[in-house]
């Protein structure tokens, strides 16, 4: 079994409290009922006694209480201590029962009352053995009553009550123990919807993966490049430029031609590789298409670009590609300008394709900038 993370631990720890919290406001009404009875003199027992009612009740639920606060209770089998918080309530009431006087009869009911607190938790074995124990203490109260005469009753009622009570703790324990089946089945369902709903989630970000990569170079494609520096745009703060440069790989076709598109295909994956790590963790590369590449920087000005762009112009002019012969270089030429707030991002590509363009008639390997970004 998987352990429940720590949120969730407290999560449940602290709906067994509010559990605990309700049972004690079961305890407070019988201490009501002991004081009534004492008061109108019903209580048959000494004045002692009575208080040991209040005494017993107090130092048993102090002993639940601190259990659950210092999280002890997380030991046992049952984190939520179903079966002792039954047990120890059900003793506390046959011992209640025995001194209660003549309303004794209708508190015999508080028994399902008990029983009904582990509804969610007690399976239908373990409900018909508490119900059994229910049972069995009010029989021994009623044959030790028999010989000690605490109070007075004949064995008819007593066999009559006693009759009365196991049908009650039949019925509680048939209906607990079916809401306790019901809530499984929620959980089990609750569990299979959850993976399902995971299943989709984690196909619906292979599909977005999918559709806003490039199978080839593993490099963000065009329609998410142009949705994402549109969103960094938004970004921008006054005074603020981004960084935009257009790459195209010099005479690619000559490649393709002579080491086959395979080759090819090899080059453009290590330039993908080379770009990727001359950029900051900020920055983007994409494949614009074809041979071409567009970069996006962050927050940086014209020389900064410069440089960047620089260094991977040399990274790929240096590079040997297992997939060429040694001698075969490979370099790119590159168009860049800047991006302010609120510019329109084709107009800065268009730039940044004129600046290219210069560069490839200025010579190819190398990089030019549009005459804006200089203004
Ligand atoms: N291997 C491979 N080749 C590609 C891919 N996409 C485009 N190309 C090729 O890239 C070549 C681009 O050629 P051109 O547009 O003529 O440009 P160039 O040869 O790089 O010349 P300049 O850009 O003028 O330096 C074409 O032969 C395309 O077939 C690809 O995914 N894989």
């Amino acid at each position: 079994m998987t352990e429940p993370d720590p949120a969730q631990q407290a999560r449940y720890q602290a709906l067994r409290l509010q559990r605990f919290y309700l049972a004690q406001a079961t305890y407070l009404i019988s201490y009501v009922v002991i004081a009534a009875a004492w008061a109108s003199g019903n209580y048959l027992g000494t004045h002692a006694m009575a208080l040991s009612h209040f005494v017993l009740g107090a130092v048993t639920q102090l002993v639940f209480f601190f259990l659950f606060k210092t999280g002890l209770n997380l030991r046992a089998r049952d984190p939520s201590l179903t079966s002792s918080q039954t047990i120890v309530a059900l003793l506390l009431l046959t011992y209640l029962l025995a001194y209660i006087g003549e309303i004794r009869g209708s508190i015999l009911v508080a028994y399902c009352l008990i029983l009904m607190f582990g509804a969610f938790q007690m399976s239908r074995r373990a409900y018909l053995l508490h119900a059994m124990l229910a049972l069995g203490c009010y029989a021994a109260l009623v044959v030790i009553n028999q010989q000690v005469h605490i109070y007075p009753q004949t064995l008819t009622s007593a066999s009559l009550e006693l009759f009365v009570l196991a049908c009650f703790l039949l019925w509680v324990s048939m209906v607990g123990s079916y809401i306790r089946e019901l809530r499984d089945r929620l959980l089990q369902r609750h569990a299979t919807l959850q993976q399902h709903q995971q299943t989709l989630r984690s196909m619906m970000d292979q599909l977005q993966n999918l559709a806003s990569t490039d199978a080839l170079t593993d490099l963000p494609n065009r329609r998410h490049f142009i949705e994402e520096a549109q969103r960094r745009i938004t970004l921008l703060g006054q005074g603020q430029t981004m960084g935009l440069a257009l790459i195209d790989l010099d005479h690619f076709k000559r490649i393709n031609d002579l080491y086959g598109h395979s080759a090819g295909d090899k080059v453009l994956q290590d330039f993908a590789h080379i770009a990727r790590n001359n950029l900051r963790g900020n920055d983007m590369v994409a494949r614009f298409g074809g041979e071409e590449f567009v970069l996006l920087l962050d927050r940086c000005d014209l020389a900064t670009l410069h440089h960047c762009v620089e260094r991977i112009r040399q990274g790929l002019a240096s590079h040997s590609f297992d997939a060429l012969p040694d001698t075969v270089k490979c370099t790119l030429s590159a168009g860049i300008c800047l991006i302010h707030p609120e510019d329109s991002l084709e107009w800065r590509i268009s730039q940044a394709d004129e600046a290219l363009y210069r560069a490839k008639r200025e010579g190819r390997n190398c990089t030019r900038a549009h005459e804006a970004a200089y203004a």
